[in-house]
């Protein structure tokens, strides 16, 4: 017979130990539950309902069962009033009110796991608790039972056994093993005291936000965000293995074959590369063949790269090169994974097949400065072979716009942009469905920018002017994006593309459409267009912050992983130090002990065929309530399964803290 010596800290662990028939008194055959001891009693040294029709057997003061070989330091017996016991009390039958059986199936409490001997069919095992009985023999007033939910005698620890079988209960005999599917199933982490999220009031929004998704599928989208920036290169894919401090090159496109981009007149290519500085993914366009002239055409990515906006895709750097055996122009922009432009988003479903094929092939390209003043973007503007115009491949077209709301969301947003640039002295130049992203949920943000500066740096162009046309291409995107239409604004489509608009939409967004797009009005500016959408600003202000808090909310609840990591790093640190193998301290008589056979506890369990147990929210249940130190108490068996220990999380959390510390303090 193995037993525990105390604890050399003060601890109101309880050891327990492992019957024979030699000295712990006979175990008393299960009778009726008027003649089997309280459990009560022999955990509380009381019943609170002996008077109150607990039909349980109530032995007088001076008959209670003989303290343990050893007893518990007077220390822990007041503190936590638990009195000396043995193994008979841990079979005692647990006291569950009526009530708790109901409130189980919502919120049951953790369950701590109770591994026995697997010897335990030996005559000397501790028999299995009668739990079922429990329910029927207690019959209390519902003002009784809710009272009791919070009563002391509430023994949370053990609620779990209300749900065993019948059928296990009579067969005592059987190994004490609790099944992964009868026990963790009922063990959600008890988030009002481990995980205390923004009260309700506080969150407008359960179900996500115009910017934010859903939680759970806000947690996918990361996910597969992260999945994909970290996504290797294709082998066999011919891409440079280092560029310019770049390098693991991976080419930016849905299609697998490395299909060329077209970017105005010249093919462009995306790629997504590792910096090695940074070790951060960037996005790397690159226009071949074009040949840079001048250096000084680079200010322009100098005054691009101070442009920090949340609907601008920053410009990072540019430079040129000739690893792809032509000269290229680079430009280095933040990379946003799984990002779509706004013609994927929207626009390109609707175009039919043949029409997407004659796009790809390149139909209607344009010659790069074409026209200087409105540089006419590749899949706009250019003459479309007659299938496409006809009226009855229009209404397909036209079908189906987005809704308002998200439109006029855009509509801010790009405003905003344009806004930023243009005060910045400069012209954005991309405002086209092929050039804008969807970043995220209904996040829109520019992208290109910096290119037709460099491009065009010869052409000296008047930046005024090109602000002008910034306006002009925006109200076409509104008219595209309203019609579902890229080429809503030309060929002969404009009447039937405002019909659409003032069918589908309300007068603003005509009203907003038609001032962009207008080519002679002297004051249009920016800040002009501002003042037409200020009504809506308001909105898009407050389902941004409403975001905010969806986000700042899912953050909260991320705080409890760097709680866990902590705890784990410190059993990290604690467990299995080979120059602890012989100190006393940490064997089966040391107060470190615990630390062990908790970590058997919550790590090492078996189910009933011997097989590791591998239930995470076993781990994170028993971690959440280490953490808070709980006043629960558990039951830790030696490896040995000859001894036990009732200790609760706030005694094991000493233990820890007591361990780590000391480790912290070794020189
Ligand atoms: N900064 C970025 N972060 C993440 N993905 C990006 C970024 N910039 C572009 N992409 C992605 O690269 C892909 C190609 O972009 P690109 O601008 O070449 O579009 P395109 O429709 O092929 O236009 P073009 O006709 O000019 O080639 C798009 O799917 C886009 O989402």
């Amino acid at each position: 017979m193995a037993f525990f010596a105390r604890p050399a800290s003060a601890s109101a662990a309880v050891r327990i130990v492992n019957p024979n028939t030699q000295n712990e008194a006979v175990q008393p055959p299960r009778k009726d539950s008027a003649q089997r001891r309280c459990r009560n009693v022999m955990i509380y040294g009381y019943c609170k309902f002996e008077d109150k029709g607990c039909v349980y057997y109530h032995p007088p003061v001076g008959e209670l069962i003989p303290a343990p070989a050893r007893s518990v330091s007077p220390a822990a017996t007041t503190t936590h009033g638990t009195s000396p016991i043995s193994a008979h009390a841990v079979n005692a039958p647990v006291f569950v009110p009526k009530a708790s059986s109901l409130s189980l199936a919502i919120s049951p409490p953790s369950t701590p796991v109770i591994r026995q001997p697997v010897a335990s069919s030996s005559p000397s095992s501790p028999a299995p608790p009668d739990y079922h009985q429990s329910t029927e023999h207690y019959a209390y007033s519902e003002s009784e039972q809710m009272a009791e939910f919070d009563a002391q005698f509430y023994d949370d620890s053990q609620a779990h056994f209300n749900g065993y079988s019948a059928g296990y209960a009579q067969n005592m005999e059987v190994p004490f093993y609790t099944g992964p599917t009868q026990v963790y199933m009922n063990e959600p982490l008890d988030h009002h005291l481990y995980t205390p999220a923004i009260p309700s009031a506080f969150v407008s929004s359960t179900t996500g936000s115009h910017f934010i998704h859903p939680t759970p599928e806000l947690r996918q989208t990361l996910q597969e965000r992260s999945h994909t920036s970290r996504s290797a290169t294709l082998l066999g894919s011919n891409l440079p293995e280092e560029l310019q401090g770049y390098h693991s090159f991976v080419l930016i496109d849905t299609v697998s074959s490395p299909e060329r981009k077209k970017f105005f007149n010249l093919n462009s290519v995306v790629y997504r590369a590792i910096n090695s500085n940074d070790g951060i993914p960037y996005v790397l366009r690159r226009i071949e063949n074009f040949r840079l002239m001048q250096q000084a055409a680079f200010n322009a990515i100098e005054a691009w790269s101070h442009i920090r906006h949340p609907n601008i895709v920053p410009v990072h750097e540019a430079f040129t090169t000739r690893t792809f055996n032509d000269s290229s122009l680079v430009v280095v922009y933040s990379y946003y994974p799984n990002s779509q432009t706004l013609f994927e988003a929207h626009l390109k479903s609707t175009i039919p097949s043949t029409l997407s094929q004659y796009l790809q092939n390149g139909g209607g390209r344009l010659a790069l400065g074409q026209s200087h003043s409105l540089p006419q973007l590749s899949q706009y503007g250019q003459p479309l072979p007659s299938p496409f115009t006809s009226s009855q491949s229009l209404r397909h077209l036209q079908s189906s716009g987005i809704p308002e709301r998200i439109l006029w969301s855009y509509i801010v947003q790009i405003a905003s942009a344009i806004k930023r640039v243009h005060e910045a002295g400069l012209a954005v130049r991309t405002i086209d469905a092929t050039k804008i992203l969807l970043t995220g949920k209904n996040r829109v943000r520019i992208g290109s920018c910096a290119v037709w500066d460099v491009l065009t740096y010869d052409q000296h162009l008047d930046v005024v002017a090109l602000q002008h046309d910034d306006l002009q291409h925006f109200g076409r995107l509104i008219f595209a994006l309203c019609c579902n239409n890229p080429q809503a604004t030309t060929n002969g489509n404009f009447q039937k593309s405002l019909e659409i608009i003032s069918k589908t939409y309300s007068h603003d967004v005509k009203s907003i459409a038609l001032y962009l797009i207008s080519k002679n009005h002297p004051h249009k500016n920016i800040n002009t267009v501002f003042e037409t959408i200020s009504g809506r600003l308001l909105t898009e202000l407050d389902d941004a912050l409403e975001g905010m808090d969806c986000l700042e909310n899912e953050m909260l609840s991320e705080l409890e992983n760097a709680r866990l990591v902590r705890l784990l790093c410190k059993f990290g640190f604690i467990n299995e130090r080979p120059e602890f193998a012989r100190d006393s301290r940490w064997s089966e008589t040391g107060d470190r002990y615990i630390i062990k056979l908790f970590r058997d506890y919550v790590f090492h369990q078996i189910d009933e065929h011997g097989n590791p147990v591998t239930n995470m929210s076993h781990v994170l249940t028993c971690l959440n309530k280490l953490d808070a130190g709980t006043e629960e108490k558990i039951m830790l068996v030696a490896r040995d399964e000859q001894s036990c220990l009732v200790v609760s999380y706030k005694e094991i959390k000493a233990c820890v803290e007591a361990a780590f510390s000391e480790l912290s303090r070794a020189r």
